[in-house]
């Protein structure tokens, strides 16, 4: 669980430091230990050499018969005993102890934060080659990647089924391992799983000649000479009863690169689009769109207004600027922090909290009595908004890792799904305030797909809207997502504001909307 927060990241570098000292101290005693092997080698050496000078004095003086035999008995046995000693155990167990910690990465998190790359790689359309490269967007961030570092790239790729992406980062490697001096893979083990997943994209011919070439480096190669018959085999049927058009898919995934679909405002290629800043406002939307300072009839917020910018409207959508300072946000970090879960969502047929994949984050709730400063920041939602506080719910705060993300969702519980709320007798989620506690170099938006909307991070800035007409059925133009974070560690914060106690200050209508803006 560790590659959903940054936060973890940052105490396993702490680790990764014992670790290096450990395998340091490691190497420096085996170094004692040969050294100490090598000065009984010169002295039986030197020894030796004076005995075959002339061996008949030699052996004949009675001290020279002793050490002869010394050297060979005890002498012997304390060299064996210092050949076969075991420093490595005391090492070892320093090691195991760490492995063993729950904050110790797992084959599970190696996968995860492969996982979270190709997803990054495929939402900012980033090429393969860059990445290797260390850059994001053309932006160098971090040293190069090997050939073995791309391979493994590719393995966990292949272990998940994801033949696409084995296939982008085996031939990077490949060529990665073309430069290097000191190669860091063997180029076999490459080619085969790029001849396999090659194969597995419908390319035999391609998947033939890859595998001929492992078997001139490795002439023995059992999987390889069985591939290759079957291979040989499958081409030869395909000969004697051609393939229809449209059966390789190979052809099918270059299709798809080529043609350009319409975004449908449900469907994956629009939301991604919105994710990379692609889809821009309507010029005739923006031109309304105002900023104004806001007192909400409060007299302390006569002197210190907020600053409120309308970012979007149907739904509306609101931009607070500098309403959370430095040291609050310090403070929700350093409580937060210890009480980290992954993230959860509530499955909407049982109505019972789960991990799932779609939503990669860390998250920890916080109550008002656990300090002034979230104290404060509900006080000042309530002067936002002009909504009670009463039925809220507490602070929740989300740290985003690498490709961290949350997909498309609404805030609100839908009509036919089973609730949590409803047994808490505050009603559905009204409102949204979302607190952004950092900035986000690269990727990390709030994205309104459906609408074409996106929010960009600005660390001490809130966004706001309503989730519910003032009928109280869900506004279905809310959807809303959380881009994976492509650079940078994503923080945030918010407060969901419930009906219950609303009534006066945003009155309910009995006018609904028109049945596909309601859920
Ligand atoms: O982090 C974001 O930008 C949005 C988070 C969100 O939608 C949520 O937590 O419900
Ligand atoms: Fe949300």
């Amino acid at each position: 669980e560790v590659f959903t927060a940054l936060a973890d990241l940052e105490e396993l570098l702490d680790t990764e430091k014992v670790i290096i000292d450990t395998l340091k101290n490691y190497i420096k005693a085996e170094e004692q230990k040969v050294e100490l092997l090598k000065r009984y080698a010169d002295i039986y050496e030197i020894q030796h050499n004076r005995a075959t000078e002339d061996v008949q004095t030699y052996v004949s003086n009675p001290i020279n018969a002793y050490t002869l035999v010394k050297r060979l008995t005890t002498d012997l046995t304390e060299l064996e005993n210092l050949m076969g000693s075991q420093i490595s155990r005391d090492y070892l167990t320093n090691i195991s102890y760490f492995k063993e910690s729950r904050l110790f990465p797992t084959d599970e998190d190696l996968n995860g934060a492969a996982v979270a790359l190709t997803r990054l790689q495929d939402t900012y359309r980033l090429d393969t080659s860059s990445l290797a490269r260390g850059e994001l967007n053309g932006i160098k961030y971090s040293a190069e990647l090997t050939a073995a570092d791309c391979f493994e790239l590719g393995r966990q790729s292949y272990n998940n089924g994801d033949y696409y992406h084995t296939l982008l980062w085996m031939t990077e490697a490949n060529e990665r391992l073309r430069k290097e001096a000191n190669q860091t893979i063997h180029q076999s083990d490459i080619l085969e799983y790029l001849a396999f997943s090659t194969y597995k994209q419908g390319n035999i011919h391609l998947a033939l000649d890859l595998t001929n070439k492992l078997l001139e480096i490795v002439p023995t190669h059992p999987r390889a000479l069985g591939n290759k018959v079957y291979y040989e085999d499958e081409l030869q049927k395909s000969i004697s009863s051609p393939k229809k058009k449209g059966d390789d898919e190979s052809e099918d995934i270059q299709q798809q690169d080529e043609v350009h679909v319409p975004s449908d405002p449900y469907g994956r290629e629009h939301y991604e689009r919105l994710c990379r800043g692609e889809i821009k406002m309507p010029a005739d939307l923006e031109a309304k769109l105002k900023c104004r300072y806001v007192t909400n009839n409060n007299p302390f917020l006569k002197i210190a207004p907020f600053k409120v910018e309308e970012a979007f409207i149907n739904p509306n959508l609101y931009i607070f600027h500098d309403v959370m300072g430095d040291k609050e946000i310090e403070t929700v970090k350093r409580l937060a922090r210890p009480k980290f879960q992954r993230a959860t969502v509530q499955n909407s047929v049982t109505g019972e909290l789960e991990i799932a994949h779609y939503r990669i984050s860390k998250s920890a709730w916080l109550k008002e009595h656990e300090h002034q400063h979230i104290a404060d920041i509900a006080q000042r939602v309530e002067d936002m908004t002009g909504l009670s506080m009463a039925t809220a719910e507490e602070l929740q705060v989300v740290n985003y890792g690498i490709g961290g993300h949350y997909e498309p969702h609404f805030d609100f519980a839908r009509k036919d799904e089973k609730n949590a709320f409803k047994s808490l007798g505050t009603g559905n989620r009204i409102a949204t305030v979302l607190f952004y506690m950092s900035d986000v170099p690269q990727g990390g938006a709030t994205v309104f797909p459906i609408v074409g909307a996106a929010l960009w991070p600005k660390k001490g800035s809130a966004a706001f809207w309503h989730n519910l007409h003032p009928s109280g059925d869900g506004d279905v133009l809310t959807r809303h997502a959380a881009c994976p974070v492509l650079a940078g560690s994503k923080w945030v914060s918010n407060k969901w504001i419930h009906e219950v106690g609303q009534e006066f200050r945003r009155p309910c209508t009995l006018e609904r909307p028109p049945e596909d803006l309601r859920a």
